[in-house]
């Protein structure tokens, strides 16, 4: 035997306790996956256009040419991955790893044909192979359960980005820009499990939850908290009641990457609430859990979903809010065709939202049709905070990949620092989804339109649509490639097409989906 061959077989080491968990398979006529777990399905579960899903898919939605399809999903990246998780992480997905004790899921997608760098060394594994018909390109995923396999860290998008793959070893754990949602503000009162909260003492400071924010719950450097102390960090933050006395006829109207969302009758109130149920052992990065809750009570608006409290009940985490009767955007989108002035009313209200939230630092990250839910009478709300970055002197950019790829910002994308303009993109292509139905590349896979997103001209409405000069102007002023000529969400607000905006009751309400025949 060579000494190459030699050599090789010791640095990779031989699999032990060899487990198979997942067993998946493609099937080329319908274009779906089958065995994979939720959080994969969710990036993978979409590569082919609309049309060609049956329309069996629960959370689908109705396209223009009458097939149905699963709605992306958001995604987390997994720089909050520490070392010292790595090193207990028994399976793993080619350039990006999935753990079943600690639920730390991360998606990875290795172009092939990119030259990207697998940067995993797997001595065994099973493997999953895409081959899109008429693509160079091949995405391949794969899973191993070898803890003695040499783990590097590796970009879901490494080919794309400079910043990974200049470093063989992948992500900066040092880099501070990859610090979950940090505190808000010192603060020394301890956490009173009050969910009224709109005041800032509100913000989370118990040391467990300081140990998480900073890299306890996968930041850097130290021990990953085990379940219980999670749970326990997340009971603090929580209203200590149980709710479940008090709220009865569950029905559920929603289900997105964190959990299931229903909608309740809540009998000390006499009204309906929805209660988003998110288990804590399911989550792709469990500590942006916090985000939800505290972004969602310290930022009171008219146009954000209000929460009414919070609880842990069992391993979940829930969230009762107000209940959005009229469904979301994405309805409205994919089944009307909406005037400017229907456009102009949404806008106006989702800008003052993410207005009010950029003057407080606050980024959404997640952006898009299905973030905006309505009332019945047509108010527009902002939703789906859970990925919410917070920034501040000491951390005036971020760098996490966040948020859904359709719809995510070009430096974003790119793994550029990137700061609330990032979301005026996002903004800038749910425009486009009002005119044109969906987002630019939607027919392609995740992957392959983040590229053209990254390396395209900035997307426009299509020639032939029929926009005024007004709406397209708008368009131009938000995606822009250089994040810095982007316009702002205030200034956007004083943009010509917006004097087009009514009253969301008469304009709005006739397109919610109880006011179609
Ligand atoms: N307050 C609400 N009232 C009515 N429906 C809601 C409410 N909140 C959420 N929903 C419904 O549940 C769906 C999923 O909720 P949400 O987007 O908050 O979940 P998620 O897991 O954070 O999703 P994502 O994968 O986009 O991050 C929404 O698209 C919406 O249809």
């Amino acid at each position: 035997m060579s000494m190459r061959r030699r050599l090789k077989k010791s640095e990779i080491g031989t699999p032990t306790d060899f487990q198979h968990r997942i067993h998946a398979g493609f099937d080329p006529n319908t274009g779906q996956y089958s065995g994979l777990p939720k959080q994969w399905q969710a990036i993978l579960g979409r590569p082919l256009p609309r049309a060609a899903f049956p329309p069996q898919h629960p959370t689908g939605t109705l396209s223009s040419n009458g097939g149905t399809m699963p709605r992306p999903r958001a995604m987390v990246d997994p720089s909050c991955i520490t070392p010292m998780q790595m090193a207990t992480i028994k399976t793993v997905v080619r350039g990006d790893r999935f753990d079943p004790q600690t639920n730390n899921m991360a998606f990875a997608l290795t172009s092939l044909s990119s030259g990207g760098g697998g940067g995993v060394s797997v001595a065994r594994s099973n493997s999953l192979r895409m081959l899109q018909p008429g693509q160079q390109q091949q995405l391949s995923l794969r899973l191993t359960d070898s803890p003695s396999i040499v783990q590097q860290p590796v970009s879901p998008y490494g080919p794309l980005s400079p910043l990974i793959s200049s470093s063989a070893r992948g992500y900066p754990f040092n880099d501070p820009n990859y610090a979950p949602l940090p505190l808000r503000k010192e603060c020394s009162t301890p956490v009173t499990g009050s969910s009224t909260a709109t005041s800032s003492s509100s913000t989370v400071s118990s040391p467990a939850h300081h140990h998480l924010m900073n890299g306890g719950a996968g930041g850097r450097g130290s021990q990953p908290l085990s379940h219980e102390e999670f749970r326990h960090a997340l009971s603090l933050l929580v209203d200590p009641s149980d709710p479940r006395a008090d709220l009865e006829a569950f029905e559920q109207v929603g289900e997105g990457s964190t959990g299931v969302v229903m909608s309740a009758y809540q009998v000390s109130a006499r009204r309906r609430v929805a209660v988003k149920k998110m288990n804590i052992r399911k989550q792709q990065r469990r500590e942006l859990m916090f985000n939800e809750v505290a972004i969602m009570r310290e930022f009171s608006h008219p146009h954000i979903v209000r929460l009414f409290s919070s609880h842990l009940v069992a391993d979940e985490l829930w969230l009762v809010m107000e209940y959005m009767e009229g469904g979301s955007l994405t309805d409205v989108v994919t089944h009307s065709r909406m005037t400017e002035p229907q456009m102009a009313t949404v806008c106006v209200q989702v800008l003052s939202a993410l207005a009010y939230l950029h003057a407080n630092n606050v980024i959404h990250r997640d952006l898009k049709s299905d973030s905006i839910l309505l009332a019945r009478d047509g108010t527009c709300k902002v939703s789906d905070l859970g990925f919410c970055g917070q920034l501040s002197e000491e951390l005036p950019k971020r760098r996490s990949l966040v948020g859904t790829p359709y719809w995510t910002a070009v430096e974003v994308i790119s793994r550029q620092p990137y700061d609330t303009s990032a979301d005026m993109w996002s903004f800038g292509i749910m425009l486009i989804e009002m005119v044109e139905g969906e987002p630019p590349y939607f027919n392609e896979q995740p992957l392959e339109a983040m590229k053209r997103i990254r390396d395209g001209p900035p997307p426009a409405f299509a020639p032939s649509a029929n926009v005024s000069p007004d709406l397209r102007a708008l368009l131009a002023s938000l995606l822009h490639h250089d994040a810095g000529c982007r316009a702002t969400a205030a200034a956007t607000l004083r943009h010509p097409f917006m004097a087009k905006a009514g009253a969301p009751a008469q304009l709005l309400a006739p397109l919610l989906a109880s006011a179609r025949p």
